[in-house]
């Protein structure tokens, strides 16, 4: 089957990252991952990133640059890494879909949350990349 694309944003302000609790489905709830989504047919990664920052968390997020590499999830899809930053005006993100909590976790505090396990290696390479 090809491979579907979810993307994630490494949406830092301040120099701290927003993680998300998922709210479901079941298997997933209560595990913190990078927001975002499925892209869909006919999007680009980057419009598929502004569109469900904008449908989960009510925020206007510009996309940044891809955080080399990719990360296999349930088949068929796979995790690819955007950064992103809040553009001027947006509003504070809020868990309005699909998530229960939110936390803007400064360097030191990136591990104090329980990740999706597949979304691990996904954020230990954003940091690198972001220098963190
Ligand atoms: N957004 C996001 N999804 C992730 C991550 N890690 C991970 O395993 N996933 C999984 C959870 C979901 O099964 C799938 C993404 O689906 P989603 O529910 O967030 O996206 P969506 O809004 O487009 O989905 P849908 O409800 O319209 O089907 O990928 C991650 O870091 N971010």
């Amino acid at each position: 089957m090809t491979e579907r694309i979810v993307v994630g944003a490494a949406l830092v302000d301040g120099g701290r990252l927003l993680a998300a609790r998922r709210s479901a489905p079941v298997e997933l709830a209560g595990r913190w991952e990078l927001p975002g989504g499925k892209v869909e047919a006919g999007e680009t990664p980057e419009a598929a990133l502004v569109r469900e920052l904008r449908e989960e968390l009510g925020v206007a997020v510009e996309p940044g640059e891809r955080v080399p590499g990719q990360w296999p999830l349930k088949s068929p899809y796979v995790l690819q890494v955007w950064t992103a930053r809040l553009l001027p005006g947006s509003a504070a993100p809020e868990p309005l879909q699909d998530h229960d909590a939110l936390r803007w976790l400064a360097p030191a505090e990136i591990w104090d949350v329980a990740w999706l396990e597949q979304d691990v290696p996904a954020v230990r390479r954003t940091l690198a990349q972001l220098g963190l």
